[in-house]
């Protein structure tokens, strides 16, 4: 695994803009290096600093000279609702970024691997979500799950049985979740699955599809971007002790790099 390495900038807009030209950096040297790699796969998260990035990512020349038929999106987590709906962090990346790549034909709409989205009658959903009030999880936990097993296998497919990004980006909330694994939540510690199904989760909305800690922790390089002092606490505790389910993002890791892009008031509390 790859040493932490902890990077500190003046704000959260340089976070993003840097982040956007060291991805596409990224890419670029990936797949012109000689020999050349094939393909470029690419992790995303949602997240305030992250999302910032793709819309830098949109507008830098880098983006031109890139052979996007080569890149595959991925995402780390996403909100389980409908595919329209504005929670949705694939909806946000596509607005951002994506959508223009694949109307000029650069990105094709294959390369983007989606989570899958909730599909039920906007009835059918308030009445499972009426019998998960009342204590019966069975069909949101049945539905999640089906969820999870698709996108495994759409993973499965694509990479093969142990998948490997080549840049996982990640966020991490004020109380220690990054993807959708979070604090009292069983989901950190599940190993035998790359995709895992969220119930109840403590941030809106409460259906969420994740990948898992193992699978999370083998990408090549993975990096947080994460400002601002809400973040502080969570920061010092995640490096303090790794693989603490209270603080999920210890768990993170790289096995080729693995950077905190973080902010002076993040990290006030770990210098
Ligand atoms: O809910 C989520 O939150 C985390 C962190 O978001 P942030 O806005 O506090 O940076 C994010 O990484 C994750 O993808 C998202 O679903």
């Amino acid at each position: 695994m790859a040493e932490r390495q902890l990077v500190v900038y003046r704000d959260g807009d340089t976070i993003a803009q840097a982040g956007a030209q060291r991805t596409l950096l990224a890419i670029l040297d990936t797949l012109s290096a000689q020999p050349q790699a094939e393909r470029f796969d690419l992790a995303l998260t949602g997240g305030s600093d992250s999302l910032k990035a793709l819309s830098y990512m949109a507008s830098n020349p880098l983006t031109q000279v890139i052979d996007w038929s080569r890149v595959h999106i991925w995402w780390g987590d996403e909100r389980f609702v409908a595919a329209d709906d504005e929670d949705r962090n694939a909806l946000q990346a596509r607005r951002r970024f994506l959508d223009a790549l694949v109307s000029d034909g650069r990105l094709p709409a294959a390369n983007i691997h989606e989570m899958p989205a909730d599909t039920r009658s906007p009835k059918q959903a308030a009445a499972d979500a009426a019998a998960s009030d009342a204590g019966d999880d069975t069909a949101n936990d049945a539905l999640l799950d089906a969820a999870a097993q698709q996108y495994e296998q759409e993973l499965v497919a694509e990479l093969g049985e142990q998948p490997v990004f080549d840049l996982l980006i990640l966020g991490m909330g004020p109380d220690g979740h990054y993807a959708s694994l979070f604090p009292g939540h069983t989901e950190v510690n599940i190993t035998d699955r790359l995709v895992v199904g969220v119930n109840h989760s403590p941030k809106m909305p409460p259906l969420r599809l994740s990948l898992t800690a193992p699978l999370l922790a083998r990408s090549r390089r993975t990096w947080f971007f994460t400002a601002g002092a809400a973040k502080a606490d969570a920061i010092a505790q995640v490096f303090a002790k790794p693989d603490n389910p209270s603080y999920p993002s210890s768990f993170a890791a790289g096995t080729e790099e693995f950077i905190w892009f973080t902010t002076a008031d993040a990290v006030a509390k770990v210098l």
